[in-house]
């Protein structure tokens, strides 16, 4: 017998083995039958597991990063999967106030197991990362934390740090106010000075300018860095930073003339909700004046505002920080969806079959390909382009304490331009797969509706996708209009080369032409420079920018997107010039590079061809190689998709299950809802019997 005909017969073992277990658990809730004689135990995705061409342990290494992250990352991924404190099935079940107490419970266990076993910063935020539950401890963490070391001086920082890294005190970043979020210099909340007594008053003269939607704000934070509208000497002085006091550190009341809560239920069960975003009001605060954060200006005893040399954009440095780190989590994410997808479309079969035998896995569809493959492409592409942010971000923070803030605004064009893109390709791609996983991925227990509704405001927090889209465009104007005599660098270096990218034209020729990293980068180089350059030229014919640019915007986002594709796919295709070891790795990566850039490119063909880079004729063969490319992805699907490394517990999907093992999971999942605790529903005898009963008078119906 050939090798085909023993695999033929191994996936017909297997399909009768997931038939019977089925059939078992069917049996188990007609007849009785124990429900543990289910194939526990069989790997219903081995066959997929043996057509893998790359070593899968050294992807996972290149996933990770290197070997040390890895090991750290699986370490802190098995300590949560394995303990039940971190149990999540029943999430989506629990109502509000339950759900807040289970999570302040998880942060709590968390927290002591950073303590107990010494965990480094890195290791707590892969024990986060893991745990899976937004939590009042992101915003301390991540932002409240962070503005201190950005925008506190030195004596402030070795006040307040101590106590906050000790979780002596909790904060949050109250920035957002119910009136405005994306226009920060309109936020209402004044901080004035009063010199009397050396005092900032804090109040919200308005409605809107209550604080709103703060995650941590709710009912957790004893502090807040508030945002706030300096005003000494009766006159306005931009937009500050102030650590200010809420909640008693007693007895966790608010503080005298602090009204203070949580808004209310966001999108979906679970999900955000595990988060207290809260509204707070201030009824003229008294805080001493050494409570604002000073790094940018100061305000001395008299009453005097002083500049430091620092630049006053340095305030929104919280916001590049995290915006990093958005962009980092747009690959777990993403891929996590991309897990579940890609497992359950080879456990899933529809139509197709011949003679009685099996019917085809839906993997196997090139439609399923098609939208499947260029989602786990991406999810490599953003893995790579995250770690090079993570690195620019490390350089930006560097250069920052030493006062060079010469690369801060193309850091905050890359972090802004990055977080748009990749959230709101996570966003649609997360929804895509639960497409892909057909009627099942509806249900709760395929992880994808949580997944979802968890990370869709990430296209809004941290800057609404749009509004930073408009920056990155700003940024891009800029550097066009300064192309005479200012050199350009880092991410937008191909403009110096504008004259030859507007000039020349693509040269590919053949399908197989185009798997050539130069033919690529050029060509999205040279998309990007003409969009920009046909922008800027659009832009010259108004008098007035700001309504050029208000009238134009639409454009300018679209040629933001252009460039920001063009640093993913540069980006990617500089990971593969390095040294990538193991089996078969590079080679891996090289194909998902080109799906990646490829897809891209038949999405936006309209730019490629209006543009007048490529012909139809090229575009087209980009196409064909893309076929090509998914019929190389087909086989290194799913251990691929193992490479991510994640545990069934950070899964949370029955479809996604590591084993494959769905069906009777499933039917057994189902009997574990309380709505199944009863034959008889609660209700029936109220409102569905009397129903039944009822005689009609009228036969009209
Ligand atoms: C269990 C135990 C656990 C243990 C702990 C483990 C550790 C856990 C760690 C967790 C980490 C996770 C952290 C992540 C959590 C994520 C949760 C998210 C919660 C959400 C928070 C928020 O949403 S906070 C609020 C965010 N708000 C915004 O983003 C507002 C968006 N708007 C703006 O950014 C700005 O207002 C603006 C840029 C759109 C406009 O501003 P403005 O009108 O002032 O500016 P201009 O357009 O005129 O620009 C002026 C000038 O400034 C430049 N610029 C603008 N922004 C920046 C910037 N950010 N940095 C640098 N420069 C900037 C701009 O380019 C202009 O420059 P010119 O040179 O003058 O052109
Ligand atoms: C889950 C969640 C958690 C959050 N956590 C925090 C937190 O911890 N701390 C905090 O301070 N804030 C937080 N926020 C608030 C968040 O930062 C803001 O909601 C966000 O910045 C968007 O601002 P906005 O709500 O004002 O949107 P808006 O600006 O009102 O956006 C509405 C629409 O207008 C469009 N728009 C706005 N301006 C322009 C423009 N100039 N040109 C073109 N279109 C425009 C947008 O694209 C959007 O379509 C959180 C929000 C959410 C959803």
């Amino acid at each position: 017998m050939g090798l085909s005909g023993i695999s033929l017969l191994t996936t017909t073992y297997s399909l009768i083995l997931q038939h019977q277990s089925l059939l078992l658990c069917l049996r188990a809730k007609g007849f009785g039958l124990d429900l543990k004689k289910d194939m526990e135990g069989v790997d219903y995705l081995s066959d997929e597991r043996k057509k893998a061409q790359f070593d899968v342990e050294a992807m996972k290494i290149a996933w990770a990063g290197s070997l040390e992250a890895f090991q750290l990352s699986d370490r802190m991924a098995k300590l949560v999967a394995n303990d039940p404190a971190f149990e999540k099935f029943t999430r989506p079940m629990l109502g509000r106030k339950e759900l807040i107490k289970n999570t302040l419970r998880k942060a709590a266990h968390g927290w002591k197991l950073i303590v107990d076993l010494r965990l480094t910063e890195e290791e707590a935020k892969w024990l986060r990362l893991y745990i899976d539950e937004p939590a009042y401890t992101d915003l301390h963490w991540g932002m409240f934390i962070p503005a201190i070391e950005g925008q506190g001086t030195e004596e402030q920082k070795k006040k307040w740090l101590p106590l906050a890294k000790k979780m002596q005190i909790i904060g949050c970043y109250a920035q957002t106010e119910l009136g405005h979020g994306s226009n920060v210099q309109g936020l209402e909340t004044t901080a004035t000075f009063d010199p009397q007594t050396d005092e900032f008053i804090m109040h919200s003269p308005t409605l809107t300018s209550s604080k709103w939607w703060p995650g941590g704000l709710g009912k957790a934070s004893t502090h807040a860095v508030v945002y706030a509208r300096l005003i000494v000497g009766g006159e306005f002085h931009g937009v500050h930073g102030f650590i200010v006091q809420l909640r008693s550190l007693d007895d966790h009341s608010p503080l005298p003339g602090v009204t203070v809560g949580d808004i209310g239920m966001k999108f979906g069960n679970g999900a955000y909700n595990t988060m207290d975003n809260g509204v707070l009001r201030f009824d003229h605060v008294r805080i001493p004046r050494d409570q604002m954060l000073m790094r940018v200006s100061q305000v001395t005893r008299e009453g005097k505002i002083m500049q430091s040399d620092v630049p006053r954009q340095l305030i929104y440095g919280t916001m590049v920080y995290v915006r990093q780190t958005i962009v980092a989590d747009a690959s777990k994410a993403l891929s996590r969806a991309v897990c579940i997808a890609t497992r359950y479309s080879a456990i899933r079969r529809q139509f197709g079959s011949r003679n009685g035998g099996p019917e085809t896995q839906v993997i196997d569809y090139k439609t399923q390909q098609s939208r499947l493959f260029p989602l786990l492409a991406s999810a490599y592409a953003f893995r790579f382009v995250g770690e090079w942010l993570k690195w620019l971000y490390t350089d930006v923070k560097e250069r920052l304490a030493a006062n060079d803030f010469s690369t801060l605004p193309e850091a905050h064009a890359c972090t802004a331009g990055l977080k748009s893109l990749t959230t709101s390709f996570t966003a649609d791609g997360i929804e895509e797969c639960r497409k892909l996983c057909g009627g099942h991925g509806y249900l709760v227990s395929s992880g994808l509706p949580e997944l979802f509704a968890v990370y869709i405001p990430a296209c809004t927090y941290e800057g609404d996708n749009v509004v930073l889209l408009l920056q990155v465009a700003r940024f891009l104007v800029k550097t066009v209009s300064e192309l005479g005599y200012k050199k350009p660098v880092g991410t937008t270096a191909y403009m110096g080369r504008v004259a030859s990218l507007m000039q020349n034209n693509c040269a590919v020729q053949t399908a197989e032409g185009w798997l050539n990293p130069g033919a690529v980068v050029e060509a999205f180089e040279s998309r990007a420079a003409r969009m920009a350059v046909r922008c800027g030229q659009q832009l010259a014919k108004y008098e007035n920018p700001e309504e050029g640019f208000a009238e134009l915007s639409a454009d300018l986002v679209e040629a933001s997107i252009a460039h920001c594709q063009l640093i993913v796919v540069s980006k990617f295709i500089e990971k593969l010039q390095q040294d990538i070891p193991g089996k078969g790795v590079k080679q891996t990566l090289e194909v998902l590079c080109y799906v990646y850039a490829l897809f891209l490119l038949h999405k936006h063909q309209g730019d490629f061809l209006a543009t007048g880079y490529l012909t139809p004729k090229q575009a087209s063969l980009a196409n064909d190689q893309l076929r090509t490319l998914y019929s190389k992805v087909r086989p290194n699907a799913i251990t691929l998709v193992d490479s991510f490394n994640y545990t069934d517990h950070y899964l949370g999907s029955i479809l996604g299950r590591y084993d494959g093992n769905v069906y009777p999971k499933l039917y057994e999942a189902a009997w574990k809802d309380p709505l199944n605790d009863s034959d008889v529903v609660d209700g029936f005898y109220e409102y569905v019997q009397p129903i039944l009963k009822q005689k009609l008078r009228t036969a009209k119906l």
